[in-house]
């Protein structure tokens, strides 16, 4: 089923936690909602569940399919919902905890026990807990409780799904996996999902589309590949990953800062370039181009690529650059190293609108 938001917006007294917003879910697509603590995503993810109650406005509607929600009560909006406010009943076994929803349903629609028991087993079995069917909640490691509240939320067969930090308290490898197999359920069970987070690696890897939010707003909507190739704007360029800032002065092509230099073919006056670390190469030596001398400070060679922070007097604060595991040996990168930073390329904001350049010989 699909989603649709119209005119949304929510004050708290005199605080505006959301501007009116729109937005439109597919059916069957995973969203993610990302964006920094206290920009909106869980007050949206709660008005959307029926948990909250958007502004009284005139236009203001939310609508699932074509069914019209927006002053359902939650119980008869049919949705699954994993909040981290809504964890496992401690007192029920995990067989209990998934029934539970089934067990309360008026009883012309409940379906028989057995059926339950059949239905609540299809689903351990689908969230690999069968064999724990009869432990408590404080018997399980926190992704198996997770994996639990996933199967109580999908108990009831909801054509939505909202999930807020579901993966927030686990350790990043337990994150990953359960990221992944999220995924492979949410594209076999063809449910409508939108989840929040704060952290970009989750939501870009995770979703088909984000919604990146800041301040109530919505900054952007869009495919990940989209929203890292082709950022709306400067937030969202610098929430999407580590940034390199320059800020120097442009003349005759040249911007300086300290005795750092890089030809740029920019107008003369005041600049400040943004440059994503796996942007930057390092070398022995200047070239035409760019001279940006460093020091390198601290190197962690843990995971596909080298992180190496860079220092400088120029600097305002450290720079971090990665490099193959190929680069690293053959500089012979060590703490203390001398050498130059050479972008391949560089960012820069202005107007609010986002222009990607490539470095131009001097
Ligand atoms: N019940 C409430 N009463 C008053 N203000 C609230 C209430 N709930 C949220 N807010 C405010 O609304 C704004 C948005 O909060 P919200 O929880 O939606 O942000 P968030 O993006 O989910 O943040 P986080 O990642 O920290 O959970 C914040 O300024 C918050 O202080």
């Amino acid at each position: 089923m699909s989603i649709r938001l119209h005119e949304i917006g929510k004050h708290f007294g005199r605080t505006q936690a959301l501007e009116p917003i729109d937005l439109d879910i597919a059916e069957g697509e995973l969203v993610g909602l990302l964006g920094p603590s206290g920009s909106g995503k869980t007050t949206l993810l709660r008005i959307i569940a029926g948990l909250e109650t958007a502004d009284n406005v005139a236009g203001a509607r939310i609508l699932f399919g074509e069914r019209d929600v927006t002053h359902l009560h939650v119980r008869d909006r049919r949705i699954g919902f994993v909040f981290q406010h809504y964890a496992l009943f401690r007192h029920m076994t995990v067989f209990d905890n998934v029934a539970f929803g089934l067990t309360v349903m008026p009883r012309k629609s409940r379906p028989s026990s057995g059926e339950i028991r059949s239905r609540v087993h299809r689903l351990l079995e689908m969230v690999k807990l069968e064999h724990m069917a009869h432990r408590y909640p404080a018997q399980l490691s926190g992704g198996q409780q997770q994996r639990g509240s996933l199967a109580r939320a999908l108990a009831l067969r909801p054509d939505e799904l909202l999930l807020d930090e579901p993966f927030g308290a686990l350790d990043a490898k337990v994150r990953q996996e359960l990221r992944r197999w999220l995924r492979h359920l949410h594209d076999e069970l063809n449910f409508t999902s939108l989840f929040v987070t704060h952290d970009q690696e989750e939501a870009l890897e995770l979703s088909d589309r984000v919604v990146v939010m800041s301040n109530g707003r919505i900054e952007q909507i869009d495919t990940p590949d989209e929203l890292y190739r082709h950022p709306a704007n400067r937030f969202v360029f610098e929430f999407l990953g580590d940034v390199n800032h320059l800020e120097g002065t442009v003349r005759n092509g040249v911007l300086t800062c300290g005795d750092a230099r890089l030809a740029v073919d920019l107008k003369d006056g005041p600049e400040e370039l943004l440059l994503r670390p796996h942007e930057l190469e390092l070398a022995p030596s200047a070239t035409q181009h760019a001279h940006l001398p460093v020091c390198v400070t601290a190197i962690s060679p843990v995971g596909a690529e080298v992180r190496v922070e860079l220092e400088a007097d120029w600097l305002g604060e450290p720079w971090l650059a990665t490099v193959s595991h190929a680069d690293y040996e053959r500089l012979h990168l060590t703490r203390g190293t001398r050498l130059y930073a050479v972008p391949r390329r560089w960012h820069r904001f202005s107007d609010e609108a986002s222009q990607l350049r490539q470095p131009t010989a001097a």
